[in-house]
Order: structure tokens, then sequence, then C-alpha cells
């Protein structure tokens, strides 16, 4: 693993990582495996609430390790607060972590059982940091909404994300994806576990206050399917190499407490 460079390979995937970002074997990495029953209830959590109605993404794009959908941070139009949440935190992005055909991708684990795809909602503490990258640096400033992604029936709103993948094939594309609201991609139930850990892909910053939903949403495999057909590398390398298995494996739990909404 050559400089900052890191990926998914054999030569420069998550046990590497370590190399170059040091934290990697730190005291509080994600993901971890989730064991319900030795979850913490704790009645003091409260609700999440999700104010997601003025939402404006603004773009889709390839950036070599997943696809990202950015929103307009510039104000709280757009906010998680609530649960074990201080206060609101702004939503920047939201991305995918997936496996390879009929095999899983989740990042975090059930009682040691992996969903087929992870949807990480990205939220920053802009409260008390002026922007992103000063909060993606601090011990509170994140918060990362993780949902399932089961294969099963397809899912009515996703088509509008997989329908635009052919537009960002290749590291580096970029293209207009404006008027989503995730709020469609939601469960139905806000049931979570919560606990303190990182990004799950370098820099991997100890910042993430994770809030995972119990309930999995359904897509079809034929949906998922076209996750696949991303690519790791750019338009202009000669290797074309499948965007797939683009997780990180759980990490040691290191003492920290999972608590559970109710
Ligand atoms: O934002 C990221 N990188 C760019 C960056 C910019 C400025 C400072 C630091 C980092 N990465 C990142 C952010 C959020 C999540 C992940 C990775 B994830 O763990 O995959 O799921 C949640
Ligand atoms: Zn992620």
């Amino acid at each position: 693993m050559t400089g900052n460079h890191w990926g998914y390979g054999k030569e420069d995937g998550p046990s590497l990582w370590h190399r170059n970002y040091p934290v990697a074997q730190g005291s509080r990495q994600s993901p971890i495996d989730i064991i319900p029953h030795q979850a913490a209830h704790d009645h003091s959590l409260d609700a999440i609430i999700l104010n997601y109605d003025h939402c404006t993404s603004i773009n889709i794009s390839n950036n070599g390790h997943s696809v990202v959908v950015e929103f307009d941070d510039s104000d709280d139009r757009s906010v998680i607060r609530g649960g074990p949440l201080d206060n609101a935190y702004r939503l920047k992005q939201f991305h995918f972590h997936w496996g390879g055909k009929g095999c899983h991708g989740s990042e975090h684990t059930v009682a040691g059982m992996s969903y087929a795809s992870e949807l990480h909602l990205v939220h920053w503490n802009a409260v008390k940091y002026k922007n992103f990258s000063e909060a993606a640096t601090a011990p509170d400033g994140l918060v990362v909404l993780g949902i399932f992604l089961e294969t099963g029936d397809d899912h009515r709103w996703l088509h509008v994300i997989t329908d635009a993948l052919y537009m960002v094939k290749y590291k580096g594309s970029l293209t207009d994806f404006k008027g989503f609201n995730p709020k469609c991609l939601l469960p139905s139930s806000l049931h979570y576990w919560t606990y303190l850990g990182s990004l799950t892909t370098p820099p991997l910053h100890e910042s993430v206050t994770w809030i995972i939903l119990k309930e999995p949403i359904s897509v079809s495999e034929k949906q998922l399917g076209k996750f696949r057909m991303l690519l790791f590398t750019g338009e202009e390398e000669d290797q074309r190499i499948r965007m797939e298995n683009n997780f990180r494996p759980p990490q040691p739990l290191k003492g920290r407490k999972v608590r559970s909404s109710n």
C-alpha cells in the first residue's frame, strides 16, 4: 500500500490500513458485531427525529470506494436529532457498502449475521464545528445513521438511485442528482442500537456516534446487482475492477457499551 492510497483488495485492503492510518487499531473503531441481548436497554434514550423534509440532494458521484449522494449542508434544512444526541446534526451525504454476487456486504453485523448491504447517512455537528472536515476529527463531530439492506422484494424508490448509476460508472465521475429525499429509504420502525465508533474507511477518525436501525429495508437482487456494475477504477485506467465487497469487517469492541432504544 503506497502513499495514502487504500482500497478493499489484497494489496490495499482493511487489514493493511493501519500502516498509513494507525488509528485503525484504536479503541473506538467501526464497524462492530452487534449482539442484541448484550445491548443495554436504556429507557432514557429518546426516539430519533429525522427532519429531511426540505432535503436538497445536489449530486451523485463515484469516489472510487462507493457511490455517494451529496446534500446542500449550508443550513439546518435536513437534520437528525433526539435519541442519544445533544443537538441537531446536519445531513451531508449518504453512500452504500455491499458484497459480491450472492455474498453479504454490510459492515455492521448482528449476532455474527451480515446483511447484503448497508446504507450510511452521514451528518455533522454544525452547532459546535464550522465545517464537516473539522467535525470529522472531533469525538462528537459526526452521526451516521446505518440502515441494513436485505435482498427480497424490489424497493419501490431505490430505482431512482440505481437508474442513475450508469452515469457514475467510473471512479471520479459525478452528475447532477437533485430533489432526492432519503426519507423514502427508511424502514417503518426507527428502533435502533447506538454506540461510539469511527469512520469505517480511512482516515478512520474516531468521531462517529453510530445509530443503527434494527429493521432492514428490502431491495431486490436485481437492484443490488446494479451497484456491482460500478467500477473502483477510472475511465482512463487499463484495469476495470468491479466495485463490490467495499466493506470493512467488524472491529474489536474494546469494552464499549452498545445501547438499545426501546
Ligand atoms: O467523509 C469521509 N471522507 C472525507 C473526509 C473529508 C474531510 C475530513 C475527513 C474525511 N469519509 C467518511 C465519512 C462518513 C462515513 C464514512 C466515511 B463511512 O465510515 O464509510 O461511513 C460513514
Ligand atoms: Zn460508510
